[in-house]
C-alpha cells in the first residue's frame, strides 16, 4: 500500500516511519512511503508557501497554488489514492473508518502547517479527517497516527499472524484485556493464576471477560454500541458480582 504525504516537513514522516515494524514493513515493501514538500512547488525565488490572512487575523496560512500543485503530483504517483486532510474540521477516526482505509491501494495525506490552509484547496480533497478534539501545530502526527492504524491492518505486516485481527478495537468493539509476562511476581503481585494454566479455553474466557468488565468500567458508550452474546453478558455479570465482593 502507498502512502503520499504532503507536509514541509519529509523528515519528520521519514523518521518516524523508519523505525519498528513500519520500517521493515516498508523494506519488505509492504507499504511505500513518499513526502511531497510543497515548497518543491513553490514559484517564488525564497520557497515561499505561507501568507498573511485576508481580513487579517494572527499567523500566517498556507497558500493554495503550492499545495495544489503537490496534490496533483502525488495523484499522479498514486492513482486512484483519496487525498485526506488532517484537520479539527474533520470527522472522527475511529475503527471502522481505519479499516476501511486498508481496503484502498494507496492513501494521499495533507499534512497542514501554520495556522491552516487556504480553504480552495479543500476543492481537491475528497475528505477531512481528524484525530481528535485538540489542535497540533501540524498535521504530520496526525498522518502518522493515521499511517500507522491503517498499516497495521495489512495482512502479513504484523509479525504475528492474527495480532491485528486480536487488536481490541478491531474485531470485538472491547477496550483489550490486561496483559503480563515474566517476572511471575512483581512487588507483591501475582500474575493471574487462570494465565499459568495452560487451559486456553479458561484464558480466552477471562480475557474475554476481563475485555467485558473494563468497557463497561471505563467506555460504557462503546458497550452501548454493543450487542453482548448470552454468555457474553453471563460473562460481564459474573464479573461485576466479583468486583462487587
Ligand atoms: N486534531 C487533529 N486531527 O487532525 N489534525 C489535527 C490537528 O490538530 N492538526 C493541526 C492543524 C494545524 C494547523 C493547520 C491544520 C492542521
Amino acid at each position: 500500500m502507498r502512502f503520499d504525504v504532503i507536509t514541509i516537513f519529509p523528515e519528520l514522516i521519514h523518521g518516524y516511519l523508519r523505525e519498528g515494524v513500519l520500517g521493515r514493513a516498508q523494506a519488505r515493501g509492504l507499504i511505500q512511503i513518499h513526502a511531497w514538500n510543497p515548497r518543491d512547488f513553490s514559484d517564488n525565488a525564497y520557497r515561499r508557501v505561507d501568507d498573511r490572512p485576508f481580513g487579517g487575523g494572527p499567523g500566517m496560512l498556507m497558500m493554495a497554488p503550492p499545495l495544489l500543485a503537490a496534490i496533483a503530483a502525488a495523484r499522479e504517483a498514486n492513482p486512484g489514492a483519496p487525498v485526506i486532510y488532517l484537520s479539527p474540521q474533520g470527522q472522527r477516526l475511529q475503527q471502522g473508518a481505519v479499516q476501511g482505509f486498508a481496503g484502498a491501494d494507496g492513501l494521499i495525506l495533507l499534512a497542514g502547517r501554520y495556522e491552516g490552509i487556504d480553504e480552495r484547496v479543500l476543492a481537491a480533497v475528497d475528505a477531512e479527517w481528524s484525530i481528535g478534539d485538540y489542535v497540533l501545530a501540524g498535521g504530520e502526527l496526525p498522518a502518522l497516527v493515521l499511517i500507522e492504524a491503517v498499516a497495521r491492518q495489512l495482512p502479513g505486516l504484523l509479525g504475528h499472524a492474527d495480532s491485528a485481527a486480536e487488536d481490541s478495537f478491531a474485531d470485538n468493539g472491547l477496550l483489550d484485556c490486561p496483559h503480563f509476562t515474566r517476572p511471575e511476581v512483581v512487588g507483591d503481585v501475582r500474575v493471574p493464576e487462570v494465565l499459568l494454566s495452560g487451559d486456553h479455553a479458561r484464558i480466552r474466557s477471562w480475557r474475554l471477560q476481563q475485555s467485558l468488565g473494563r468497557t463497561a468500567e471505563r467506555r460504557p458508550d462503546l458497550l452501548a454500541q454493543r450487542v453482548l452474546s448470552a454468555r457474553e453478558q453471563k460473562l460481564l455479570d459474573d464479573y461485576r458480582r466479583q468486583d462487587g465482593e
